[in-house]
């Protein structure tokens, strides 16, 4: 089981997407970034450490929204999604091939990793 996190970051109605670079399992698709659990980290941990490295800014974490088994044909990921907002810092592209603030209704028109579309349909029930 690949255990990852996700953040979902929220401003003004807007939530924080980032398109997969190529090279990675699942490339070109958009995701919540975030990334894989080290070991004895916390969901919370890992998703401030991953968007200071991935994003170089600094995150706070509100609460979680779900937690969801995806098979993929390399394996299985159990993705944890958290509602957080911008503590300090924009986001920075780094290896991302993309970044965009999307309106809530509008999420379902990006391509998504497939693990994440329960969070886009919860998202949408609770607007
Ligand atoms: N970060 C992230 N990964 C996701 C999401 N949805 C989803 O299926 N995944 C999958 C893609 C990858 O197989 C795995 C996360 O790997 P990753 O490549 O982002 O994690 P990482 O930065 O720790 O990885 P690594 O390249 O250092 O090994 O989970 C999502 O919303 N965010």
């Amino acid at each position: 089981m690949i255990k990852v996190v996700g953040a979902v970051i929220e401003k003004e109605g807007r939530i924080f997407c980032a398109k997969r670079g190529p090279g990675k399992a699942l490339a070109g698709l958009w995701e919540f970034p975030g990334g894989k659990l080290e070991d004895d980290e916390t969901a919370e941990e890992a998703l401030v450490r991953e968007m200071e490295e991935e994003f170089s800014c600094r995150i706070l974490v509100k609460e979680k929204l779900l937690t969801i088994k995806h098979p993929y044909d390399f394996g299985t990921v159990e993705l944890t999604t958290l509602l957080c907002e911008l503590n300090e810092g924009e986001p920075q592209l780094s290896e991302h091939t993309e970044m965009r603030w999307v309106n809530i209704s509008e999420l379902p028109e990006l391509g998504w990793a497939p693990a994440d579309v329960p969070t886009v349909e919860l998202l949408l029930r609770r607007l």
